[in-house]
């Protein structure tokens, strides 16, 4: 299997349960719900990604031949003084359009805490050990199980209450950036407030302005 990757960098991650942890993110290209072409975000499934995942072409992004190559560029990136704390995050585009089982192994093998940010429309192989999903209106949900379920809020025809009874450790609201984005936070908090069983995620990388 060759793994298409758009970038890979080191940084905090920003949202959900581990929000201020490092970790190497590993962006895997392309997605089944936009083709990431601005010419067709109108008529995506999903239209309000913050994301460009098409291509090869970000920073150490390419193809990789192996899982091995790609661990290598990841392991990389770790503080070797800390290895005990080595985490990555998988996300994209969509990474389990492509995340494999010798993937995973290769991962687990160099010693790392696997995390994935997905958008919930295809199975999650065995073995990886944080899922965030992160549903969107108008797909079809198949994972209905794992450790957060962030939500974008506010999406058309979107009613949380067909989330709360879904087996998700935290259940989190994250604003949707964009033009509306003071005017999200601000539901989303009001939306914890009055149901808390959410809580509040927000994208403290965008915040912080680190990547
Ligand atoms: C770019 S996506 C990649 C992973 C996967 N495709 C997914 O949707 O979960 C990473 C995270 O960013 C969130 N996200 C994307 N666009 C956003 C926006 N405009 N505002 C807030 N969160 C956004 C997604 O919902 C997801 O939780
Ligand atoms: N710092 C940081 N945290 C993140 N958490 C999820 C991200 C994503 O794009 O999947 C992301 C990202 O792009 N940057
Ligand atoms: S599913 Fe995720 S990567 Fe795909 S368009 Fe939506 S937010 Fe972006
Ligand atoms: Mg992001």
């Amino acid at each position: 299997m060759t793994y298409s990757i758009k970038e890979i960098f080191y940084t905090l991650q920003g949202e959900g349960a581990h929000a201020g942890r490092p970790a190497v993110f590993c962006r895997f290209a392309g997605c089944n719900l936009w083709t990431g072409r601005e010419s067709d975000r109108a008529t995506a499934t999903c239209q309000f990604c913050d994301t460009d995942f098409v291509g090869t072409d970000g920073e150490r992004g390419g193809k990789f031949a192996s899982p091995e190559a790609l661990v290598a560029v990841i392991d990389g990136l770790w503080p070797d003084t800390y290895p005990a704390s080595k985490y990555v995050v998988f996300t994209g585009g969509e990474p389990l359009l492509q995340l494999d089982a010798p993937l995973i192994d290769a991962m687990h093998a160099a010693g790392f805490t696997i995390a994935i940010e997905t958008n919930g429309t295809v199975a999650v192989p065995p073995g990886i050990d944080w899922v965030c999903v992160s549903p969107k209106v108008g797909s079809q949900l198949v994972v209905s199980k794992g450790n957060e379920l962030k939500v974008v809020i506010p999406q058309a025809n979107q009613d949380l209450a067909d989330y709360e009874h879904l087996d998700f450790d935290n259940f989190f609201v994250q604003p949707m950036d964009g033009p509306l984005a003071a005017f999200n936070t601000t539901l989303a908090i009001e939306t914890c407030k009055r149901n808390p069983k959410w809580k509040l995620s927000l994208q403290t990388h965008k915040l912080l302005n680190i990547p």
